[in-house]
Formats: C-alpha cells, structure tokens, sequence
C-alpha cells in the first residue's frame, strides 16, 4: 500500500492552528491534499498522465489570482464575523460523542474526502473533489486527503468498493482524521455501512452544504429554512438500537454492528422523530408566515412597476462583486463559497431614468442538495419573479460550460426558464484574448466585465437597461402644480423625457405603463392622438436642476379643447 500521508505533511497540518490563523496555509494544504489524491487515482486507474499543479477547485478562484480583485473591494462588510466561524481545534467529533439528534450540528475538522468516477470522467471527478475540498474548507475544515476510485457505479453497500473501504480505514487512522466526506449524497444505508467499517463519522456533499447554509444564514427566515433543510437531510438518518437490533433479529449482523450503532435506544430515537417532525411543522409555519410578509413587499414592488433584475450564477463567480460594482451595495465579498446567503435587494436606475431592482442572490452548485431547492426558493425566488436574469459566470474557471449548465438546470428547476437571461462573463482581468473568443464561441451575446477593475461595466449597463421592460406608452400632459403627486409618479414609476414648467403648470413628456393611463388621462393633451415618432432619449434632469427652457418643436401644441 502507497504511503498516504508522509511525515513532513503531517507536521504542516497537525498544527491546525497554525492553519486556521491565515487562510494561505489552510489552502495550501487543501490543494496538496487534493493532488495527492487525484495522484493516485491517475496511478491506479492508469488514466493518461496529467499535470495536477493547474487543478483548481470547481468554484473556489485561485487565490493569487483574485487577490488583487479582492484588495480593491473595500466593502468585507462581516468578514471578520465570518472568520469567526471557522472552527475551533480540538473540539473533537468522535462518532460515540455524537448523539443522533445532534447529527445536524457537525463539527468538521480533519476530513478525509472520497470520491467514485467513472472511466473517462477523471477530469470531471478532479474538479469535483477541488470543489468539495474547497466546500469542506469553507464548513471550516482542514482537508487531509482522500482516495478517489474508478469504477462503473458506486458500490451500492458502501459506496467505495470493499479493498478501497479498508484502505479508507487506514488513512482515517494514519492521519487521525474525524470525518470522512463523500463526494456524492450517500443512501443512509451506504453512510451506515461505511461509518461501521471506518469508525469515525461519515457525511456526504449535502451536509457539507447543509453545515456551511447552517453557519452563514442571516436572516430569520434564511435559518428557518436551512434548519427545515437539515431535519429533512437528518430524519432519513437517524439511527439507534432500535434498526441494529432488527438487523441482528434478520441475522444479519451479529455483535459487529460498531460502535457508529450504538444510539440512545429505541424509544429514544422515536421520541427525536416525534420531535423532529413537530419542529418541523413549526418551521414550515413560520415560513409560511414570512413568506406572506415577502410576498407583500415584492408586491409592492411589482405594484410600483419597478423591472426586477435578479443576478445568478455559480457561487464565487462574482456576483456580490458585480452587485457592488453596480450600485455600490457593500455586499460581503469573499473568495469562499456561499458568501452570499440571502437575497439582497438593491434600487437603481437607468441613464433613462427607468427605476430598477438588482437582486444579488445565492450561489448555485452543482449536485445543489435538492432539501436546499426546495428551501431556498426564497432567495431564489426573487429570480423567479424577475424581469431579467443577469446570469454571471467565472471567465477564469476551467469548466465555464459546465457552471453554465448548472445553474440554468437550477434556474429551471425553480421555473424561471423563460425568464430573459443575459451571460455575463466576470473577472476577465484574469483571462486572454484566446480563452474571450473561445468564451464567445460559447456564449456569443455574452457581455465580458470586470467587477474588480470595471472594465466593460458600462456596456452591462447598457444591455441591462436594453432588456428591461420599458414603460411603453408615450404621454403629453400639462400637469397644474396642485398635482405634484401625479409628477412624482412619473419619476418613480415612469420614465420622465422631457419636462418644463410653464405659467399654469409643468408640461411633461414622458413614458408610461399602460395601465397608468387611467391616471393621467385628465391631463393629456396630446389628445389621444396617434403617437408621433418617437423622439430620442434624453437623460431625465435631476430634480434639483433647473427647469428645462424651451419645449422641444416636436412636442404638439397645447391643446385647448
Ligand atoms: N480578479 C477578479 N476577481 C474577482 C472579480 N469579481 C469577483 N472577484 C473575486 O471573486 C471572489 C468571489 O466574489 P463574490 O462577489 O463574493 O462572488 P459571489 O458570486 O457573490 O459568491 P457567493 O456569494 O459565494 O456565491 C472574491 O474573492 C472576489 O474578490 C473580478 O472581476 N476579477
Ligand atoms: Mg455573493
């Protein structure tokens, strides 16, 4: 058997402390872990050789290369609330500490990661295992290493084969790891069997997700769902006395069952269900009822016929940043995974003076645990509802294509497929000209910005505001002072062309929604008349500016009737 872990790797990694005081060293272990591992999968499965020093995480930037992208953001609002997560060393997980119920409140530490690909698909698997290494790291994790195997299908007993469960065992005890990570979502019957077999704790990519949602939501209503999310993930899993004994009683195993087995009893374990499901009927209520309270508000924005535009994407590909460099929001921006947990709502406009939303939503992932689809609609939610989505992806990731394909399967998974969508293609301060004309080859009415040095921004907003739908019906009106409040509306809710106050009033020129007709039919005085050609946009004057002089001649004349 290789040797899996050498001495001068666990001397770097067994001072996690020294790991979790900056975030270089943690990575650079992550990265070693990793190649180890993809190393020996290539040896093994005698794929083509390849060079695993360009191997990136999935989702997680190379770290010297966004660092600039970072140093510039300024805008970490909780960054250090954040860094207050990561775990603590020595707050060990042994799996005879860890009582069932308490399942959902992992404390990851030293992790072993698995993985099964199928022949062929190693480069597939490499990225996966990146991403998961980078995902276990975000939970706040130290990543040791792993075993990647090929084979056609996962072993249906214990997801790895049985010579490769041994080997796992192994290294779990050579380099003193707590938790085993699989690169899949387990059945409850594989985490059970392997957790038996490998005596420390084994979750999958779901509750990998599932703890990092659990550490980073903020909102009320974002806990509620993720703590809904991880008793649907939990309730499957639950295990005591009570199945082992069934299991003895069917002679299946007999005195082996391991220590993983031991739970609180039988009665205990139907009490946690009992409990589980009331807790989660409870949680389902109070969603419901902040759900309402949502609704109201996005009515009322739909009420004010503000266009919404939802940015999506892969998480870390920059959407927070783009959001910022948009509006200057102060959205926390971090080279981790899932920054970004709740919605954030942000009013803007357009050069026109068309009001707007920018929405900067959840990262999307791929294999995204479907509890969290399910629980996350509220934050997706506002992209189901949105007049356009401004879908950013990461020019500089390896896979492009395949974060495209992701997220528009969550995108339609949600139902928002026929929502206008608009590719964007970020951080292009770190790509060439070759990898742009591939990338248009992909995506050819893609934008190119970057949120980090604002090149192309401008452009975005163009197409943005081109996509949004306008106000669609011109309007004449000679509105009496008196009547502020209709003027106010056109600002708001309208698109304002032209505008001069005259002796009886303010004569206006401006774009409206048609069923705002009705409002301002008294003032017209174009008469109803066919709508002249349309004459070009012009920026709408500030308020406070002075009025506008002269009508321009293409504006009809007053009519007294
Ligand atoms: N070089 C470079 N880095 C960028 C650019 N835009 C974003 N980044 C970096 O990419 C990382 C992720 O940015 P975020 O804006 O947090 O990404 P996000 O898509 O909101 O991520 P989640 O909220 O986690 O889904 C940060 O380290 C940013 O500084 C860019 O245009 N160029
Ligand atoms: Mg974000």
């Amino acid at each position: 058997m290789t040797n899996h872990f050498d001495d001068a790797d666990a001397d770097g990694l067994s001072s996690a402390t020294e790991a979790h005081a900056t975030d270089t060293p943690r990575r650079d272990a992550r990265r070693d872990a990793v190649e180890r591992v993809l190393e020996r999968a290539v040896a093994s499965g005698r794929e083509p050789s390849r060079r695993f020093s360009e191997g990136r995480a999935q989702a997680l930037s190379d770290e010297d290369a966004v660092a600039a992208g970072t140093r510039d953001d300024g805008l970490q609002l909780d960054r250090e609330e954040r860094a207050g997560l990561r775990r603590v060393d020595g707050l060990s997980t042994e799996l005879e500490d860890v009582t069932e119920v308490e399942y959902r409140q992992l404390r990851l530490e030293k992790v072993v990661l698995i993985g099964v690909y199928a022949a062929g698909s190693l480069d597939d698997a490499e990225n996966s295992l990146h991403e998961l290494a980078a995902l276990a790291e975000t939970a706040g994790a130290v990543v040791l290493d792993g075993i990647l195997q090929r084979r056609p299908h996962p072993d249906p007993a214990t997801y790895l084969g049985r010579g490769k469960v041994e080997e796992l065992r192994d290294i779990v005890k050579a380099c003193g790891a707590d938790t085993v990570v699989a690169d899949t979502e387990l059945a409850p019957s594989q985490r059970r069997a392997l957790e038996d077999a490998v005596k420390v704790k084994v979750i999958d990519r779901t509750a990998v997700i599932l703890d990092i949602f659990s550490q980073h939501a903020k909102s009320r209503e974002g806990k509620a769902q993720v703590e809904l999310a991880q008793l649907e993930y939990l309730l499957p899993r639950l295990r005591g006395w009570g199945e082992s004994m069934s299991r003895q009683a069917g002679g299946q195993v007999s005195g082996g069952a391991g220590m993983g087995s031991r739970g609180p009893g039988e009665t205990k374990i139907e009490l946690d269900r009992r409990r589980i499901h009331s807790r989660m009927a409870k949680l389902r209520r109070e969603i419901a009822g902040m759900k309402a309270a949502r609704d109201t508000k996005r009515a009322s924005r739909t009420k004010n016929l503000v266009p919404s535009v939802s940015i999506a994407g892969y998480t870390n590909a920059g959407k927070s940043s783009l959001l910022n460099r948009l509006t200057k929001a102060g959205v926390l921006v971090e080279n981790q995974l899932f920054a970004t947990l709740d919605a954030t709502v942000r009013r803007t406009e357009a050069t026109d003076g068309r009001p707007y939303t920018l929405v900067d939503t959840v990262g999307f992932v791929r294999n995204l645990p479907h509890q969290l689809v399910e629980a996350f609609r509220s934050t997706l939610e506002e992209v189901q509802y949105s007049d356009l989505i401004v879908h950013v992806v990461d020019a500089a990731h390896p896979d492009p294509a395949g974060q495209i394909r992701t997220v528009r399967e969550v995108i339609a998974e949600i139902g928002a497929s026929d929502i206008p969508e608009l590719i964007v293609f970020n951080k292009c301060d770190l790509i060439d000209d070759d990898r742009v004309i591939e990338l248009r080859g992909l995506e050819s009415g893609a934008v190119f910005v970057s949120a980090a040095t604002g090149e192309g921004i401008p452009e975005l907003l163009e197409r943005i505001e081109s996509l949004i739908p306008a106000p669609s019906e011109h309007v004449w009106l000679m509105l009496p002072y008196s009547r502020g409040d209709v003027l106010s509306m056109l600002h708001e809710q309208g698109s304002v062309l032209e505008l001069a106050h005259e002796e009886s009033g303010t004569r206006v020129h401006a774009r409206i929604h048609p069923d705002q007709l009705g409002l301002v039919d008294a003032y017209r005085v174009d008469g109803h008349a066919p709508l002249p050609e349309e004459p070009p946009l012009k920026r709408k004057p500030r308020r406070e500016e002075a009025p506008v002089a002269e009508m321009p001649a293409s504006l009809p004349k007053y009519d007294d009737r």
